[in-house]
């Protein structure tokens, strides 16, 4: 199956999409409604109180608009790892977003002035179903809810100011997640999918997730030693090769150009990057 987050009347809602037409639920987006329905996401198609929205006229949200966690890997291909000059982590490299730096899956997004290193990273979003804590690897992708795709697209010169990569991570409305989460029944192996970035039609990024350092089942796992991962929560588990900074020389994005960004059997993001002070809409 296939959910996403659209807009009803001006406001988000989740809904369940049966190609010609969604079904509009009364929950304001998909990590509402499985914090509601304990993670158990088929039982938003059993919701008995709904209305419809015919699909050529659905405006998309992010997937997942306001999960309590967002978690995401750095390091985590072995490519990317090479192509940044870093040695392979012995351990998975975490940092956090907030709610409020994710933005819709077709969404313009501003190039803030104070930045001048903006950057592109595909990923593969993972979205927590039941909760997760101290599970163990034979039982943890049942803790997945579905799949999307994340554009954790990034800020080299706020990144690299410290040790820590977070303020080069968190600009408000700077990272696209959707336009769908799809079941895992739907995904034959979300550890072995294609993913390719384009910017301006030109290929910059084309890997596939089996590079992985740190696989999904196993990430659920490590995370779930430290914290209990939530109904609603949304993990990103890393970009593979050929980022801006990994250029030689360097490349970062300037208003007017558009990334296109996909993951193999969920979905493509496109945004368009525009200055401060453009209309985003
Ligand atoms: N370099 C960097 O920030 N990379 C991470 O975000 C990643 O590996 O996904």
């Amino acid at each position: 199956m296939r959910f996403a987050t659209v807009d009803f009347q001006g406001s988000p809602r989740a809904a369940i999409d049966f190609g010609s037409h969604y079904r509009v639920t009364p929950f304001q987006d998909l990590s509402e409604a499985l914090r509601e329905l304990d993670g158990d996401i088929a039982a938003l198609a059993d919701i008995s109180e709904f209305e419809t929205i015919d699909a050529g006229e659905a405006i998309l949200y992010a997937t997942t608009k306001t999960p309590h966690k967002i978690i995401c890997l750095g390091l985590n291909f072995t490519d990317h790892v090479a192509e940044m000059l870093h040695d392979r982590p012995a351990f998975p490299t975490l940092f956090a977003k907030y709610a409020l730096t994710l933005t819709d899956p077709y969404a313009a997004i501003v190039k803030p002035e104070a930045s001048n290193a903006m950057d592109w990273e595909v990923e593969i979003g993972v979205v927590i179903g039941k909760p997760a804590r101290d599970v163990s690897l034979e039982h943890a992708l049942d803790h997945v809810a579905g799949y999307t795709v994340v554009n954790d697209v990034s800020f080299r010169d706020f990144q690299n100011r410290t040790s820590q990569f977070l303020q080069g991570k968190i600009f408000e409305r700077t990272t696209p997640v959707g336009p769908w989460l799809v079941t895992r029944d739907e995904v034959d192996d979300a550890n072995d999918l294609a993913m390719t970035l384009t910017v301006n039609g030109e290929l910059m990024q084309s890997g596939r997730s089996s590079q992985m350092i740190f696989g999904i089942a196993e990430t659920i796992v490590y995370l779930s030693r430290i914290l209990t991962l939530e109904p609603g929560d949304l993990l990103s588990m890393g970009t593979p090769s050929g980022v801006g900074a990994g250029r030689t020389p360097q490349r970062f994005l300037v208003p007017g150009e558009v990334m296109e960004s996909s993951v193999e059997g969920i979905g493509v993001l496109t945004n368009r990057i525009i200055s401060t002070g453009s209309s985003t809409s």
